[in-house]
């Protein structure tokens, strides 16, 4: 008899966690004790990373302009070939190697491998080689999952061409965690979470964040997370929170909590 994909996946536990580029040096000997815990507690963890400020520096030593649009980098044909070789031959082996130095085993990925996730181009005019998700190919997920390796994903995806394309790594661990159906999915960045007029903001509804980005109270970095949380809850996923790395930070929920 085979069980349905949906079925196997509901019996899995998973969780998604993005660690963004602003924090990836400050990885802490306690966040990979957190991800043996959930390990032992049954959690099959799956990492997406960014890697913002490497790229930005790369592209700095190389003289190469880039501008962020709608927190999206646009990509010239000059900085692709610098992004994917910064994001998948330098951050991602590093995090890696942090892993499997804490004794976690872990392996990394990128939208190349096993056809993880291909892309069509956003849009060429505004953002050059920035890639649109399309599809997300989960065997290769489950089948470390279940051999009790994490997988590390870097946020490179590929056309069905085989071209690669700049994905926001936001966009990279929301659409992961929808295609593997994760309990919660965990934005970790430098900052504890939503700040309003310096007021930490510890639950939101994405009515007030569609008023934040309007008003320009979230800008930047902060609008692919607050857009990838708003995907994930729309379509089930139960929790998404955007966190430092001690974990503070804010909720994102669909309805306003009852009193
Ligand atoms: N309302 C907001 N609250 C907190 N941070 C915000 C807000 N709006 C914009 N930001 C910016 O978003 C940044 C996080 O995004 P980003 O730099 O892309 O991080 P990461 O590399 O972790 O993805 C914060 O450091 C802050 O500068
Ligand atoms: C299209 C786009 O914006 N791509 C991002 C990919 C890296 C990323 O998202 O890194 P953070 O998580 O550190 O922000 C970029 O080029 O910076």
């Amino acid at each position: 008899m085979t069980t349905s994909k949906l079925t196997q996946h509901t019996a899995r536990k998973r969780q998604v966690i993005k660690l963004g580029g602003s924090m990836l040096d400050e990885l802490s000997d306690n966040f990979f004790q957190g991800v043996k815990k959930l390990q032992q507690d049954g959690v099959q963890v799956i990492i997406v990373h960014g890697g913002g400020p490497n790229i930005n520096q790369e592209l700095e030593n190389r003289g190469v302009a880039s501008t962020v649009v709608n927190g999206f980098r646009v990509t010239s044909a000059e900085a692709i070939d610098i992004v994917q070789s910064i994001m998948i031959g330098q951050v991602n082996p590093a995090l890696v190697h942090r892993f499997n130095h804490e004794g976690i085993k872990a392996v990394g990925l990128s939208g190349f491998d096993a056809n993880l996730f291909t892309c069509d181009v956003l849009d060429f005019e505004t953002y050059g080689y920035v890639g649109e998700i399309k599809t997300v190919k989960t065997e290769v997920l489950d089948a470390l999952s279940d051999a009790g390796v994490i997988p590390v994903i870097s946020c490179i995806g590929t056309t069905a061409t085989g071209d690669p394309l700049n994905v926001n790594a936001d966009t990279v661990a929301s659409q992961i965690a929808l295609a593997v159906e994760a309990e919660s999915l965990l934005l970790v960045t430098d900052t504890s979470g939503i700040r309003i007029q310096d007021q930490p903001q510890t639950e939101v509804v994405p009515q007030a964040i569609y008023g934040w980005i309007k008003s320009e109270d979230i800008y930047g970095g902060m609008i692919p997370k607050v857009m990838a949380a708003i995907d994930c809850l729309e379509a089930g996923i139960p929790s998404v929170q955007i966190v430092c790395q001690k974990l503070k930070g804010t909720v994102i929920t669909k309805e306003e909590a009852i009193a």
